[in-house]
């Protein structure tokens, strides 16, 4: 069982909260380009500091040797602006000048310590019992009476600041957490047909995530557009033309076959766009698949695709949306994602995955769907019924 903050003995108590405030900077590499997922984790925080609690904060920004992988001072001036607490921030995450500054917390106040990532260990994944040993958590649990994880979007993570410290602390999940646990958790109960909509460019894990869903009879039916969906009419026989068809087999890796066979083995259940929209000149066009192969790229899905995958959702007990059906970044080519999303929101329950696609519909200023998640590879592993470890750590504290 999962104890939450309703559980939990704020006042007075000095709290580790891991977050997930990982965001994309900004072109000078010293701000953040969007705040979402800093505003996310408001709720948790205020709360904890409204009841007294003395935080912590852990997170991380990036990966070693990456363009995002930054100190979190940016993060912390942001979160002060964000919250009514007063927010500090110091330039190390467990060595003593870090647990001194732990130590001398005032109730209702914060403490951004830096990017947990800076440390080898944290890039590192640990059984729960060994990251509980690793420096970051030793250390730190010496200075924390508490520990809560409200960082879902690295839930798929096994690493110390993640898996570690439930072994130590008395552990709760976050309000964010708590919200993702249940918007996500249990998909293969949801009321069905569950329908999955698999677009985006990531296209040999969306072809590994729809032989998942479709074997594990967690979806009823896939819908699939962007590249994917050029990449299923591929391996379905259709030439697109020779743009197209370079950008799927670049893309599709060596998960083509696995393509292949999936339309062979579930040929009712898979769902190919019925037109494509192009760019000639500056115009987009749209043109049914009957008319394939032309030279321009395939950029986004037309009208035709967008009403018969309406058509689906009008009698969807369940949708489940995972990467954009088009190049949305150009407003000709979002007329795929703005139809196809919107549609989505007539099913019983629509749920968003998280990392680009909720940036997409914050982008179009899409609405009305009934979970949008902060998780990207977490909420998908959770759509497919995959156990996250900071969720198994959590049950087990
Ligand atoms: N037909 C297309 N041709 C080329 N690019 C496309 C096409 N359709 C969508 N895209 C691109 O796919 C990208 C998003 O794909 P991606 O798979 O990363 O989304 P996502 O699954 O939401 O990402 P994340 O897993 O990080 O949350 C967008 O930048 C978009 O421009
Ligand atoms: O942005 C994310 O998906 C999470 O913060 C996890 O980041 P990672 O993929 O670098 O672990």
């Amino acid at each position: 069982m999962i104890r939450t903050l309703d559980d939990l003995d704020a006042e007075g108590t000095a709290v580790g909260v891991r977050v997930d405030i990982n965001s994309p900077l900004s072109e000078s590499g010293d701000g953040l380009a969007d705040d979402a997922r800093l505003r996310a984790h408001v709720g948790t925080l205020s709360e904890l500091t409204e009841r007294g609690a003395r935080v912590a904060l852990l997170a991380h920004q990036g990966r070693p040797a990456g363009d995002a992988f930054s100190s979190l001072a940016a993060h912390a001036e942001r979160l002060d602006d964000l919250l009514s607490a007063p927010v500090e921030y110091v330039d190390a995450t467990f060595c003593s000048d870090a647990r001194r500054r732990v130590e001398a917390l005032e109730a209702g106040s914060v403490l951004v310590l830096e990017n947990t990532r800076f440390y080898s260990e944290e890039n590192m994944s640990f059984d729960p019992a060994d990251a509980a040993e690793t420096h970051l958590v030793v250390n730190l649990s010496s200075v924390f009476d508490a520990f809560v994880n409200d960082a879902f979007a690295a839930a798929h993570r096994s690493q110390p600041s993640i898996v570690g410290f439930a072994e130590q602390l008395p552990s709760f999940a976050g309000r964010v957490m708590e919200r993702e646990l249940e918007g996500l958790g249990n998909i293969g109960e949801r009321a069905s047909p569950r329908v999955y909509v698999l677009g985006g460019a990531k296209v040999d894990d969306s072809i590994e995530i729809a032989e998942t869903v479709l074997e594990s009879g967690l979806a009823d039916t896939v819908l699939t557009a962007g590249v994917v969906g050029n990449t299923f009419l591929h391996a379905s026989g259709v030439s697109l033309g020779s743009e197209s068809d370079s950008v799927v087999e670049s893309r599709a890796r060596d998960r083509l076959g696995l393509a292949e066979s999936l339309l062979e083995r579930y040929p009712d259940r898979i769902r190919m766009p019925n037109d494509i929209a192009i760019e000639r000149g500056d115009e987009r066009i749209e043109v049914a698949v009957e008319e394939l192969p032309v030279d321009e790229p395939a950029l986004d899905v037309g009208q035709r695709t967008i009403d018969a995958y309406a058509d689906v959702f009008e009698t969807a007990g369940t949708a489940i949306l995972n990467g954009p059906a088009g190049v949305f970044e150009e407003e000709r080519f979002a007329v795929g994602t703005r139809g196809l999303f919107q549609a989505a929101t007539a099913a019983g329950f629509s749920i968003v995955g998280g990392g680009d696609t909720a940036a997409a519909i914050r982008r179009l200023g899409l609405s009305g769907f009934d979970h949008v998640s902060t998780g990207g590879g977490a909420a998908l592993a959770m759509l497919t019924g995959e156990p996250l470890p900071a969720v198994s750590a959590l049950d087990s504290a």
